[in-house]
């Protein structure tokens, strides 16, 4: 296609354009034809004709009223017919892959001139190849599903196993052995839980909450007890086909009668008379991408208490789709399990020692929760920083106002003590055993996925604040902030609620108090 050849225009060449059947407008020292725009304008026609408008500068009025990504959709792009002599263009989108130079939109380690303990050259290394990725293929698709509501693309699944992303996402590990990780990037045995960190944070950034879930969340919650439980031959068949992104798996514990009470679950798995087989009959609800999911997780109660089974897809296997508040394209679903026979070497663990089992899962997943919540928050401070900078009301900035600057010091300082708590915690897994991590980190990661998601919720509700209308509008300026104060609870629930984790947190404290201590 031939590039569209744009002219130069003074000002004073396009102020005479601005007649209703011959209308110019400036945006950014870029000159736009509206003329047959104006009817077809989602704003009405009318805008154009207002005062300061018709041939002159609406750069100020464009960008209190649009995002910057208007002017760069195809059928508006093409409304561009010069730019104004002697003048540059200021206002540039992200380059992909690039990172933000909005203040705080970045955790203190990526920020020119601040420093980090923690993070080394293929620290840094990866997260460039990260965001890069997640910008060109994350990114779109994810805007893509959610707004259609379908799973995510098979071929991004497909080109995260090529770069062994989704092996990463399962942390360090003998699982990673022999993978070349991100094209060789990092090695193997020099993976730690800050590269996890920052693969989980720089996927968080496509801003599509139910699409994050719908991204292999269930593998990253239901293929350790597999990977850590499994006799080695079902181990090696299912971690493979879940890592090349082949098959995919669930982790199905709650139910209608049961959440965070794993105690109190229906489901059961009877042996039958040979003892080979279990048969397994209850439901399972909530269960993120069991709609698609091949393969099952799944909290029985058993003659000798509760045991985890893995469940493959067939006979008596039901799965349909819950609409929950945040997009279809999680695959979050309700199970049924119909006299389904399973083979009694899909027992993961010990028979009765499931809970094991479980507990030794949980602290990773909440932990994987902490780092997409604080870097979900951060886009949002993004968000409320840029937009109180470029709208006006009352003739002055939002952020002239001081309940407005008051509003984004709490969430900047939110945002900054989520994600120093976290590098913390990252340190510490960096250096304990796993068991260590299960004796010493259950409380203190409890307690910081409580303070995320509360802090999480409390920006959500400021932000909604400082964009008004905008925050509850699906479309527009303030669509991410709609969609962020809509599916934040998400991360409240999941994994544990708020009050639970945080009771843990303090019960894990208060066991440790010493015999001595007194005021
Ligand atoms: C090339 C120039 C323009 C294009 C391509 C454009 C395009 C759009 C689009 C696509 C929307 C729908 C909402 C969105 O996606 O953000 C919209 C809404 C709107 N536009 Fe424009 N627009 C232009 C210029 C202007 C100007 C100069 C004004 C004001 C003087 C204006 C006033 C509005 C208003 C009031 C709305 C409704 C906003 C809302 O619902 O919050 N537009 N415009």
């Amino acid at each position: 296609m031939a590039t569209k050849i744009l002219k130069q225009f003074s000002r004073e060449e396009v102020a005479k354009h601005n007649k209703p059947d011959d209308l110019w407008i400036i945006v950014d020292a870029k000159v736009y034809d509206v003329t047959r725009f104006q009817g077809l304008h989602p704003g009405g026609a009318s805008v154009f004709l207002e005062e300061g408008i018709p041939g002159q500068d609406a750069t100020e009025a464009f960008y209190g009223l649009h995002r910057h990504e208007v002017l760069l959709r195809p059928q508006y792009a093409r409304l561009q017919i010069g730019t104004i002599k002697d003048e540059k263009s200021v206002i540039v989108s992200r380059v992909p892959g690039e990172l933000s130079l909005v203040p705080y939109a970045e955790p203190t380690w990526l920020t020119k001139g601040y420093h980090s303990p923690y993070f080394k050259e293929s620290h840094r290394a990866l997260q460039k190849a990260i965001r890069q990725f997640t910008d060109d293929y994350v990114y779109p698709d994810a805007q893509a599903r959610e707004e259609d509501g379908k799973r995510p693309s098979l071929d991004v699944i497909a080109k995260m196993s090529e770069l062994n992303i989704h092996a990463m996402r399962m942390g360090p590990g003998k699982h990673l052995k022999g993978r070349t990780l991100m094209g060789g990037i990092v090695k193997p045995e020099e993976f730690d839980y800050f590269h996890e960190m920052i693969i989980t944070q720089e996927m968080t950034r496509h801003g599509a909450r139910g699409y994050g879930d719908g991204l292999q969340a269930g593998a990253v919650i239901g293929l350790p007890p597999v990977l850590n439980f499994a006799r080695p031959e079902l181990r090696e068949r299912v971690v493979d086909e879940v890592l090349s992104g082949k098959k995919f798996i669930s982790l199905a514990i709650s139910e209608a009668f049961a959440g965070s009470d794993v105690q109190g679950l229906k489901t059961t798995a009877k042996k039958t008379e040979d003892g080979k087989f279990w048969i397994i009959n209850g439901t399972k609800k909530w269960i993120t991408n069991g709609v698609f999911s091949d393969y099952f997780t799944v909290g029985c109660k058993t003659d000798d208490g509760f045991t985890v089974i893995l469940v493959e897809r067939g006979d008596g296997v039901e799965t349909k789709p819950i609409k929950t508040s945040y997009s279809s394209t999680a695959g979050t679903a309700y199970i049924t399990f119909e006299n389904v026979k399973v083979p009694v070497e899909n027992t993961l663990g010990p028979e009765g020692g499931g809970l094991l089992v479980m507990l030794s899962n949980f602290n990773h997943e909440r932990w994987v929760m902490c780092c997409s919540s604080a870097r979900s928050q951060r886009q949002i401070v993004e968000e409320c920083l840029k937009w109180t900078n470029q709208r006006k009301a009352f003739g002055k900035p939002l952020n002239s106002q001081a309940v407005i600057r008051s509003k984004l010091a709490s969430m900047i300082a939110r945002v900054e003590s989520v994600q120093s708590w976290l590098e913390t915690i990252t340190f510490q897994m960096c250096n304990m055993s796993y068991k260590e991590q299960a004796q010493k980190l259950a409380g203190p990661i409890g307690l910081l996925k409580m303070y995320a998601t509360r802090s999480a919720q409390e920006t959500a509700q400021d932000a909604v604040q400082v964009f008004g209308g905008r925050g509850i509008t699906k479309t527009g300026m303030g669509r991410f902030v709609e969609h962020y104060h809509r599916t934040v609870p998400f991360d409240s629930l999941l994994g544990g609620a708020e009050d639970v984790l945080g009771d843990l947190g303090v019960r894990q404290a208060i066991r440790q108090m010493p015999k001595n201590a007194r005021l």
